[in-house]
């Protein structure tokens, strides 16, 4: 597991690894800068002639440095300061006058044209406002250049916590962050404008993880190798039983994709209770599964309840509609199961007048609402998600007591703990109709295989985006569709089970 912070939290672990273990900052700069140095090389970026521009903060310190062992290793390079000389740190007019000493250039204002690779050293997590005046003017001509550019810990413009573009940014080839990759590199627009990322230790102490409120993570492929078991001694009670409530009478697909995906991440048993109208056509598209239908103006209460006491999950949502006989539908689910339940779309649109009972019920459950639905539960903007999605979402999941699966580009889960998980799978193919449907199959299959919530949670948005990145690979990202992402969760699980 991937472990992230925002700025904020990286100054925390520079002051502590500074003043109470004691490594001069100098030393700290040494290496970061000789960790950018030793990518240009490993990398084979083009080192004809290269520009280090630098910002007055020790982001350009770790430039300065940079430029001197570029110089001392008989690389053309020259410096261009763009930084207010009375705001400079300690760091910087050290780094300055060494440079100078070992004659290192120091220019202003030459054309961009001439140089090879640009190292971008102006901003790092110390960037505070918007980018204006001149720095937004050279930013720009950096972007325009045809050099290939490195970015010192985090493309200057970016916002460390939150990947937003602070008035315009640094468009990096290259970013090599320092001790952990920044938030701001994970979120878009950062992500895009980071490249390459390198993360490099550079003896930045890890502090006990009680000094920050939230630690945040991603589970990766790897991690899912180590936590995905599968009993061979194991049959289809084993594995578990979902009850999926979902499909209205226009809307079979979203119960098929559900059910679908639940059985094809190896759950032993699926029941659909859905509308009449799917009863020519679910059971045919889908044998392996077994149904409940009700009709019109019913809920077919006692057979709902037979369903709620036999499974091991319950999911509903997926096209239920958002009409009478869909609320009491929940009303029942609420009232009555007793299993961990997954609740997705309209059952999420649904909540908003049930609130009271999701606070009474008693056992798990995962809610798994994308932004437009967060937006609505929460009572909050998209905007204010964007700003803040790590608290906002953690907040919301222990407002209610649930497991929180905020769906956008980079998906994030809490369940109110210290532990929040930004999902790093996954690619903009999966921005169609029917993903989440997939999505809550695949959740309701872990959940029923005895994954505890969170565990679920993160393997299934996980197992979701590796599936798409795996049809992206073979179908590519235009013709890819809902339906693809089942076919290659079978294949993601046979790879890493
Ligand atoms: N020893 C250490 O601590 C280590 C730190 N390390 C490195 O230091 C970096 C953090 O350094 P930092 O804290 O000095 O901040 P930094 O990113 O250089 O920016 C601050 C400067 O930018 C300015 N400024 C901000 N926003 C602006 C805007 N919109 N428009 C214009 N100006 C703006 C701000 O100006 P001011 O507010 O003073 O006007 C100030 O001068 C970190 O990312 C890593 O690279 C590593 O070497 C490891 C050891
Ligand atoms: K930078």
């Amino acid at each position: 597991m991937r472990e992230f912070v925002s700025g904020t939290q990286m100054k925390q672990l520079d002051r502590y690894t500074i003043q109470e273990i004691g490594i001069p900052s100098l030393v700290l700069m040494e290496r970061a800068a000789r960790s950018v140095y030793d990518t240009m090389i490993k990398e084979r970026l083009p080192l004809k002639k290269v520009l280090v521009l630098c910002g007055s903060g020790n982001n350009g310190a770790d430039g300065v440095a940079l430029a001197r062992m570029l110089h001392l290793s008989n690389i053309s390079v020259d410096v261009e300061i763009l930084g207010n000389p009375s705001h400079f740190t300690t760091e910087m007019k050290q780094q300055i006058e060494i440079a100078k000493k070992y004659q290192v250039a120091f220019v202003k204002n030459k054309s961009l044209s001439e140089y090879t690779t640009i190292v971008d050293a102006i901003f790092g997590v110390g960037l505070d406002r918007e980018v204006g005046g001149g720095y937004k003017e050279k930013i720009k001509e950096i972007n325009q250049a045809d050099a290939k550019v490195v970015a010192v810990d985090i493309p200057s413009g970016i916002d460390s916590a939150t990947g937003k573009v602070l008035g315009c940014a640094v468009c990096a080839d290259w970013t090599v962050s320092f001790a952990y990759e920044k938030l701001g590199t994970v979120f878009y627009e950062g992500a895009e404008y980071a490249g390459n990322v390198r993360v490099a230790d550079i003896g930045i102490v890890k502090m006990p993880e009680i000094c920050f409120p939230i630690s945040t993570y991603t589970f990766e492929e790897k991690d899912l190798k180590e936590k995905l078991f599968r009993r061979e001694s194991g049959n289809k009670g084993t594995f578990g039983k979902v009850l999926l409530i979902a499909g209205n009478e226009m809307t079979s697909g979203a119960a098929l994709l559900s059910a679908s995906s639940a059985l094809h991440t190896g759950v032993g048993m699926v029941k659909v209770h859905t509308r009449k109208e799917n009863r020519a056509i679910l059971p045919v598209q889908l044998p392996e599964a077994m149904y409940c239908f009700y009709g019109k103006k019913e809920i077919k209460s006692e057979a709902l309840a037979e369903s709620l006491e036999w499974a091991d999950v319950v999911g509903i949502g997926p096209g239920l509609g958002t009409n009478k006989q869909a609320e009491a539908l929940l009303e029942f689910v609420l009232k009555y199961s007793k299993r961990p339940l997954v609740i997705d779309a309209d059952g999420l649109n649904l909540l908003k007048s049930k609130l009271d009972l999701l606070e009474k019920y008693e056992y798990p459950v995962i809610m798994t609402p994308h932004l437009g639905e967060f937006s609505r539960l929460s009572g909050l903007s998209i905007k204010d998600w964007k700003q803040q999605p790590i608290e906002l979402t953690n907040e919301l999941a222990h407002r209610y007591n649930v497991t929180l699966v905020c769906k956008d580009a980079r998906t994030v889960i809490a369940d109110g703990g210290q532990n929040v998980y930004v999902n790093t799978t996954g690619n903009s193919g999966m921005a169609t109709a029917g993903s989440g449907d997939v999505l809550t199959g695949i959740l309701l299959g872990l959940l029923a295989q005895g994954y505890a919530p969170l565990d679920a949670a993160v393997m299934g948005v996980c197992v979701h985006g590796l599936a798409g990145d795996e049809a992206a690979k073979e179908k590519g990202k235009y013709a890819m569709v809902a339906g693809d992402l089942i076919t290659y969760t079978g294949d993601v699980l046979k790879k890493r089970g």
